[in-house]
């Protein structure tokens, strides 16, 4: 990848541990829920060979979600919700392609400032090359994990295809994550739970739930001060390279350019539910508990206001002069 592609950021920071697969200490991070890059697990060895010429022809005739953005940023937004929010403009246009459509797409992109990004859950209308491909992936391995660390059920596979340059912005995920990287580099950057109060997440009412409200590349320091705050890790993930995005954990993705040709990155994401919650809840709690309270207290007043943009008055009568 050309390193000099890779954006410039306000603040410092650590490097994500890069471990091999037979590290004992790989899995010690895991066990704490932290980020991890695990190398050689051969995971997706399989799609190694997943480049567009063999998508086309083996992916069959289904169609796929591509969202296309007029910058080079793809913020994720519920789109029911974006339809009852009026005032709410989406970032993106979700499109239902097929995936020669979807190569249009991509084509255009080279004469149009727009960009695309193909994010599809693998489903049963693939073709039988893919299948072949997706029951090699070593499932012997994350099965172990899974049962290793009580996460529940595996809830899908993202095949994700992107243009380098493009950005998912910083947001978190209620599941946990080993995502893949298939082809071309990614940089991400992960904040830990308990940074929750530098990154002010959109409330969960709004189409935006779980997605920081502060751009990275321009941050808003009025609005969110305690932004300056932030301590990100981060790491480079390329082919073969597994990276854990443990659940509650904010990340940024961004695909680095790499003169490939097409210029483009390939990744499929496992996400697994969280494990279950433990008989009996220690103190002080974890800050993903804190995260997942916060959550709660918000759905149940609005649903007992019976409207959200009522939440935040209560909670300020509640707080100001009292909790302070
Ligand atoms: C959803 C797109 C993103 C990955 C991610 O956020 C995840 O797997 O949770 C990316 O790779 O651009
Ligand atoms: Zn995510």
């Amino acid at each position: 990848f050309d390193s000099n592609s890779i954006n410039k950021y306000p603040f410092p920071s650590e490097q994500i541990p890069r471990l091999s697969v037979a590290d004992p200490e790989t899995y010690r991070l895991i066990k704490e829920s932290k980020p991890v890059i695990i190398t050689d697990t051969n995971l997706v060895g399989s799609a190694a060979k997943w480049d567009l010429n063999y998508l086309h022809e083996n992916l069959g005739k289904g169609l796929f979600y591509v969202y296309t953005s007029n910058t080079n940023k793809f913020k994720y937004y519920n789109s029911n919700r974006a339809e009852q929010c009026k005032s709410f403009v989406n970032p993106t246009e979700r499109h239902h392609v097929t995936f020669p459509q979807f190569l249009q797409m991509l084509k255009r992109c080279s004469c149009t400032d727009e960009k695309v990004y193909l994010q599809q859950i693998l489903n049963d209308t693939v073709g039988t090359n893919i299948v072949d491909d997706f029951l090699q992936f070593n499932w012997d391995w994350v099965n172990k994990c899974k049962a290793a660390f009580g996460w529940g059920q595996l809830s899908s596979n993202l095949l994700l295809i992107g243009l380098e340059g493009n950005i998912t912005p910083v947001h978190y995920d209620e599941q946990e994550n080993f995502f893949a990287q298939i082809s071309g580099y990614k940089r991400c950057i992960l904040f830990s739970p308990d940074q929750f109060d530098c990154l002010y997440p959109h409330p969960v009412a709004h189409p935006c739930d779980r997605q920081s409200q502060v751009d990275l590349s321009n941050p808003d320091y009025k609005r969110f001060p305690k932004f300056r705050n932030v301590r990100p890790t981060e790491a480079i993930v390329g082919p073969g390279d597994v990276l854990y995005i443990p659940m509650y954990w904010w990340h940024q993705i961004e695909s680095l350019l790499s003169r490939g040709l097409p210029p483009v990155t390939v990744s499929v994401n496992f996400w697994y539910k969280g494990s279950a919650l433990p008989d009996k809840i220690e103190y002080p709690l974890t800050p993903q508990q804190r995260v997942s309270v916060m959550r709660n207290v918000e759905k149940m007043l609005a649903a007992a206001l019976d409207d959200p943009d009522k939440v935040g008055g209560l909670l300020r009568s509640i707080v100001e002069g009292r909790y302070t």
